[in-house]
């Protein structure tokens, strides 16, 4: 469990946290959202102690990191993949830490075993591709078998596989009953990875909810509908109440009805349909919706005529 309670950061004049309070649950992936510049490495940087809070407190499993008796046993992360010294081996990479934390030697086998390096284990890691670069920074976050993880933009750069295999180790540790947190820009990444959501703009907390509760709030769902008699149809629907636009392509968009209802109203009026499909809002529009007013820097892509 982290909890963060008023929880500040400034840097001179600029506020880069403001009175920030969020938790994040054991037993699920919890995505950290929010434009660039919104505080999401500072705050990540105060949960691992790494930067002071100017005020408030975060807290891990009830303690701050400071006073945590083992840390590394508390809580691993994974902040810059390339933080290993380019000529040595992953595995003296992983001794290493494991000896400068006092880790028995046996579970660096352990943990390159969970992130499948076992094979490469002796080859410099200097010399790895930024997927094997992410497993290796995984591994030495797990080496303390942690119950609270934190993984800053792991997916960045990676190819659709190796998205794939991150997203479902972070399922996998957050099944297992470990608190997982993890920022992203790539949103329709955290929509399939992240059960919850803290989303935080320009330093303070826009929403914390579960991912499907976010998306719902923010975005209107619909319902597409084709017919070869779609005028029937549409006049069918607005004398039900409901709200009908065409699509581009001839197709209805039905709003305020569900499925269900607007099959219903084409079955009484023996209308044939080629397309019924509900639709609903992606996390990119909510976010887009509820982080609007606290982007730093906006493109007014009107006035650019794109
Ligand atoms: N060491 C520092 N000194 C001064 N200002 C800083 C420092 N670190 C961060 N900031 C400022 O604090 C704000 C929050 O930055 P932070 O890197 O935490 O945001 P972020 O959400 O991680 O952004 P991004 O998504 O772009 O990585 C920004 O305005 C940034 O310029």
């Amino acid at each position: 469990m982290i909890e963060a309670v008023g929880l500040t950061k400034r840097y001179g004049k600029t506020v880069a946290v403001d009175d920030l309070s969020f938790t994040v649950a054991p037993g699920r992936v919890t995505g950290f959202l929010g434009p660039n510049g919104a505080g999401k490495s500072t705050t990540m940087r105060m949960i691992l102690g790494l930067d002071r809070p100017s005020a408030g407190r975060v807290l891990i499993d009830g303690k701050p990191y400071a006073k945590l008796d083992r840390p590394l046993r508390t809580v691993g992360a994974l902040l810059d993949a390339k933080w290993v010294h380019p000529n040595r081996s992953a595995r003296a990479h992983l001794q290493w830490l494991a000896k400068s934390n006092g880790l028995p030697d046996r579970r660096v086998d352990e943990v390159l075993d969970l992130v499948g390096l076992t094979k490469v284990a002796k080859r410099r890691a200097g010399g790895f591709s930024l997927g094997m670069s992410q497993r290796l920074g995984i591994a030495a976050a797990l080496l303390g078998d942690p119950k609270v993880l934190l993984f800053d933009e792991p997916v960045n750069g990676l190819d659709p596989e190796g998205i794939l295999w991150i997203r479902q180790f972070m399922q996998g540790l957050a099944a297992e009953g470990r608190t997982v947190l993890v920022s992203s820009h790539l949103l329709s990444e955290m929509a399939l990875t992240a059960q919850d959501l803290v989303v935080i703009g320009r330093g303070r907390l826009i929403s914390q909810s579960s991912t499907t509760d976010f998306v719902e709030r923010a975005t209107e769902n619909t319902v597409r509908v084709r017919s070869p008699h779609a005028d029937k149809l549409g006049a069918m629907l607005l004398d039900k109440g409901f709200t009908v636009r065409d699509d581009a392509d001839g197709a209805l968009v039905v709003s305020g009805a569900t499925s269900d209802q607007v099959g219903d109203v084409a079955a009484a009026g023996g209308v044939v349909l080629h397309e019924l499909s509900p639709q609903r809002g992606s996390l990119e529009q909510a976010f887009m919706q509820l982080t609007g007013d606290s982007v730093e820097y906006h493109t007014d892509l009107a006035a650019t005529g794109k």
